[in-house]
């Protein structure tokens, strides 16, 4: 059975709570809503009372008719059962309605602080967990658990039911009622069996669930590589164990759950069985009337009830549970990124300094160790490397999106960690290789960081641009609507959306990983120009991939393996034909104007 369990590991930030903390939390989300619960508790007891009353009523009338003197009291029968039934709906409603509304605000809350949490969590919480398992945390996870909100409601208002009707019992025959509370620490002790098989299966079935999201979510999200590749067949490859592995879990979860009924259900025959034959002998006996037999048959019915739904509604509690524990943990989850201080920041000059800095994504493989640099405030800096040498780890570090693990970065002279985040972060202005838009028009995204931007400013941003020009060969200028991710503007406009939205920003540091696609001569001649602009006067960081972004640094790094290699002006490191005549030649010296394949290779040094 190993295999089907495969790949169901819990999330890193996963936790187990002991029930009483979980109740605790549970509770603690119910407790602004006393007011409304309390009436919805009256209202259960109502309710219950007026359920027991049915077969109280109808023994009263099988009495009667063994007195014969049904035809006298059979009216006040009707109207009784009628007025009994009429207030029960009455009772029913009121519960349900308020039950229903203290259930949605609590889910709603729950689903906001997940939420809030999703949005809080570090970036490296993003490159490690894949966000179709976060979406069913907010959405599913929470959704269960207003289904244990409700069914705790019921479950309450049976158990009333049960005490009403047990009352009633003992009041009619001591004998037959302690007979019929002998089954009950049976049903206990097998629903208490049950719940430890049912939790752990639970558990499992959601995150079979959670991972045939986050797969079909991973789809979606690269349908046009997949096509573009034709490989579909692959894709449905690899969904169809994800597929079977949720049907095996959900399978076994159903075995589980099944198994409790048959059990529950003989014990509850013998139980009846019992009661009818000792109740029967008791009425032939002349010791009970027949109205007593009766209410005896309907109570054991009623009584077995609501404790064959306990064990029911427990599979739906578990699961209720675990969601609960999910979200919970999501919540809970401890930020990588700790600030020992939140400091004010007030405007940065931009001097950045790396002061023997470790740090690995995973600390046993550090991919940048004892890592020195200093950048001066206002300085463009250009990172150059092969792939994997480190160039947007570095960025990483700065824009504080994950912790190192050791030394120090300072800003301004001032520990990174000292510095209050979000103060810190609004001065930094991240640009990726593919620019994100966000539905809305191009207007809208420019004035993303400062919402209260003006019309005008947000025209001043754009026109300041690569000269504004992109805004004409927009079909409606700046109200363009983007599309979703920005898909109907092309990867030259979003870079250029993105350079004017930093404008509007006013960043004092600029990391920046320029893209690499390739865009016409015109709208790179528009972005070289637009970067002039934005970068003056900040500090910025440019994970160059553009010969002319190189040619224009103050200093170039380069990188090799999380070390610096080399650095210094174009020309200089040129001349030098060092390794950074290896980069060059490998990334760079094809952009030239003045390349012919074959030319232009710069001689490299031993
Ligand atoms: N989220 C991550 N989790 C684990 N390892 C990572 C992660 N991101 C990068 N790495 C590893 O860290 C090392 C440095 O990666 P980094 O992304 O900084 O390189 P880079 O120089 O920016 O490369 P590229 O030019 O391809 O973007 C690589 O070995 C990479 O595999």
């Amino acid at each position: 059975m190993g295999f089907i369990m495969d790949g169901l590991d819990a999330e890193d930030y996963d936790r187990t709570y002991n029930d009483r903390d979980l109740l605790r939390r549970i509770l603690s989300y119910f407790r602004p809503k006393l007011g409304r619960m309390l009436l919805v508790a009256a209202m259960i007891v109502l309710l219950s009372m007026s359920q027991a009353a049915v077969p109280l009523l109808i023994s009263w009338g099988v009495d009667a008719i063994e007195a014969g003197t049904i035809t006298d009291v059979g009216g006040q029968l009707a109207a009784g059962l009628l007025l009994v039934g009429g207030l029960g709906w009455l009772f029913n409603y009121v519960r349900q309605s308020n039950s229903s509304k203290v259930t949605g605000d609590v889910v709603l809350r729950l689903r906001e602080d997940a939420f809030d949490a999703v949005l809080e969590r570090d970036l490296s919480f993003y490159d490690e967990t894949p966000s179709g398992r976060i979406v069913s945390r907010v959405t599913s996870d929470t959704d269960d658990f207003a289904t244990v909100s409700t069914l705790t409601m019921d479950l309450i208002s049976q158990v009333l039911m049960v005490g009403f009707v047990t009352v009633l019992l003992f009041l009619r025959s001591v004998e037959l009622a302690l007979l019929t509370l002998l089954m009950v620490p049976v049903v206990i002790a097998i629903a208490l069996l049950f719940r430890r098989l049912a939790r752990s299966s639970t558990r499992k079935a959601q995150r079979s669930l959670s991972r045939v999201n986050a797969n079909l979510q991973e789809t979606m999200g690269g349908i046009a590589v997949a096509k573009n590749f034709r490989q579909e067949q692959q894709v449905y490859d690899e969904f169809r164990p994800i597929n079977q592995q949720s049907y095996q879990v959900t399978l076994r979860q159903g075995y589980v759950f099944s198994a409790i009924f048959p059990v529950l259900f003989l014990v509850a025959g013998l139980g009846t069985v019992a009661l009818v034959q000792l109740g029967g002998t008791t009425v032939l006996g002349g010791g009970l009337s027949a109205g007593d037999w009766y209410l005896f048959l309907q109570g054991v019915a009623l009584f077995w009830f609501p404790l064959t739904s306990i064990a029911a509604f427990w599979s739906q509690f578990q699961q209720g549970l675990s969601a609960s524990e999910r979200v919970f943990a999501l919540i809970d989850a401890p930020p990588r990124v700790v600030q020992s201080a939140a400091e004010p920041v007030g405007r940065l000059a931009g001097r950045i300094e790396f002061e023997n800095v470790t740090f690995g994504y995973d600390p046993a493989n550090p991919v940048l160790r004892n890592f020195r640099l200093l950048i001066e405030a206002g300085e463009t800096v250009a990172l150059v490397g092969h792939t994997g040498a480190g160039k947007s780890t570095l960025s990483k570090l700065i824009t504080r999106f994950y912790e190192f693990q050791d030394g120090r970065l300072l800003i301004d002279g001032r520990d990174i960690r000292t510095l209050e985040l979000g103060g810190y972060r609004k001065q930094i202005g991240a640009v990726p290789q593919a620019p994100f838009l966000f539905s809305g028009t191009v207007a809208d995204n420019i004035r993303y960081p400062r919402p209260d931007a003006s019309d005008a400013e947000v025209l001043a941003a754009a026109a300041a641009v690569g000269g504004g020009d992109w805004i004409d060969a927009l079909p409606h200028g700046l109200e363009t609507d983007v599309g979703e991710h920005g898909r109907a503007l092309s990867m030259g406009q979003r870079q250029l959306v993105a350079l004017a939205r930093l404008l509007i920003q006013d960043p004092a540091i600029v990391v920046l990983d320029e893209a690499t696609a390739s865009v016409d001569p015109l709208t790179e001649a528009q972005i070289q120009e637009g970067l002039d602009v934005v970068l003056a006067g900040r500090t910025s960081i440019v994970i160059a991939h553009r010969l002319s972004t190189i040619e224009h640094v103050d200093r170039i790094i380069v990188l090799d393996h999380g070390q610096i290699v080399e650095e210094g002006d174009h020309a200089t490191l040129l001349a030098k034909g060092g390794r950074y005549c290896q980069v060059y030649n490998t990334y760079f010296r094809h952009q030239s104007p003045h390349y012919r394949p074959g030319s232009g290779f710069v001689a490299v040094g031993d």
